[in-house]
C-alpha cells in the first residue's frame, strides 16, 4: 500500500500540489485523472521520486520514501510522460542500461526482451537508434525497459499516448496481467473510457487538490446510468465542488 500524507508541491510562486492524502491499495490499477495543470505529472514524480516534495510525506508499505529512497526506486518500473530520452541509445543499449541499472541476470533479461521485444512488434528495430523511432516507437521501448525488471509496482504517466490501437490493446492486457500477479498498476491518463475500463480505484485530482479518491465501481454505481466521463466532467465543474468535498470527506 502507498499512502501520501499532506503532499505540497510548489515551483516557485506556483502550488502544484495542495495537500494531498491519498492511498493506493496494493494489487489494484490506479488511475490519476485530471485536466491539464492539475497535477498528475507532479504527483506520479514524486511517487518515483523524480521531484522531491516540498512538504508532505510518502509510504511504501509503511516505508517513508525519504529515508527508503534507493530501496523504494528498486521495486517501481517508471514510464515518464515523454518518451524522449536516451535518444543517441539503441533500444537495445537502452534496455540494456535498465537492466544493468537493476542488476538483471543475463538469461531473464534476453528472455524478457524477447517476449515484449515481440509482443510490441520492435524486435526487427531493436538495434536502431530510439532518435530515428516514432514517438509511439519512442513509447514502446520505454514501456519494455519499465517491465525489464517485473517490477512490483509499475507507474505510468499517460502511456497510451501515441501507441497504435494494437500496441494499446497489448499494454492494457499487460497492466491487467501485472495486477492479476498481485502487483500495483498506477497511471495517469486524459482517456476516461480507458479509465472506466481498466481502473479498480481513482483519484481525481483538479489545480493541486484531490476532489475523489475511491474505488470507480462506488463512483458508477452512486451516479446510475452515468459514464465515467460524465460522471468526471461534471465534478470537475465548478458547480459540483460542494457535494465533492462532501464525498471527499467520506472517504
Ligand atoms: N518544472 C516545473 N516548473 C514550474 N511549474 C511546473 C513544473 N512542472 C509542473 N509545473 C506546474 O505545476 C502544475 C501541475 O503540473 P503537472 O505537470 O503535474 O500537471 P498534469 O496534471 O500532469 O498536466 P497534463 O495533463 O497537462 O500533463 C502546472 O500548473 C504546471 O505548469
Amino acid at each position: 500500500m502507498i499512502v501520501l500524507e499532506n503532499v505540497k508541491k510548489r515551483y516557485g510562486t506556483k502550488e502544484a500540489l495542495k495537500g494531498l492524502s491519498l492511498t493506493i491499495p496494493e494489487g489494484k490499477i490506479f488511475g490519476f485523472l485530471g485536466h491539464n495543470g492539475a497535477g498528475k505529472s507532479t504527483t506520479i514524480k514524486s511517487l518515483v521520486s523524480i521531484t522531491m516534495p516540498t512538504s508532505g510525506d510518502i509510504y511504501f508499505d509503511g516505508k517513508n520514501l525519504k529515508e527508503h529512497r534507493l530501496e523504494i526506486k528498486k521495486r517501481i518500473g517508471y514510464v515518464p510522460d515523454t518518451p524522449n530520452i536516451f535518444l543517441q541509445l539503441t533500444a537495445m543499449e537502452y534496455w540494456n542500461l535498465i537492466a544493468a541499472a537493476f542488476d538483471l541476470e543475463e538469461t531473464e533479461k534476453d528472455k524478457q526482451i524477447q517476449v515484449l521485444a515481440n509482443l510490441f512488434e520492435i524486435n526487427a528495430q531493436k538495434h536502431n537508434q530510439i532518435d530515428s523511432f516514432s514517438h509511439g516507437m519512442r513509447q514502446k521501448v520505454i514501456v519494455i525497459g519499465a517491465l525489464l525488471s517485473n517490477p512490483d509496482i509499475w507507474i505510468l504517466d499517460e502511456p497510451l499516448q501515441g501507441l497504435d490501437p494494437q500496441a494499446a490493446y497489448d499494454l492494457k492486457h499487460l497492466m491487467k496481467q501485472h495486477v492479476e500477479q498481485g502487483k500495483t498498476v498506477i497511471f495517469s491518463t486524459h482517456i476516461l473510457d480507458t479509465a472506466e475500463q481498466l481502473c479498480d480505484e481513482l483519484a481525481i485530482l483538479k489545480q493541486g487538490e484531490l476532489i475523489y479518491n475511491g474505488s470507480v465501481s462506488e463512483l458508477l454505481e452512486k451516479h446510475p446510468g452515468q459514464s465515467l466521463e460524465t460522471i468526471y466532467l461534471s465534478m470537475i465543474g465548478s458547480k459540483q465542488e460542494e457535494e465533492i468535498g462532501g464525498r471527499v470527506d467520506e472517504q
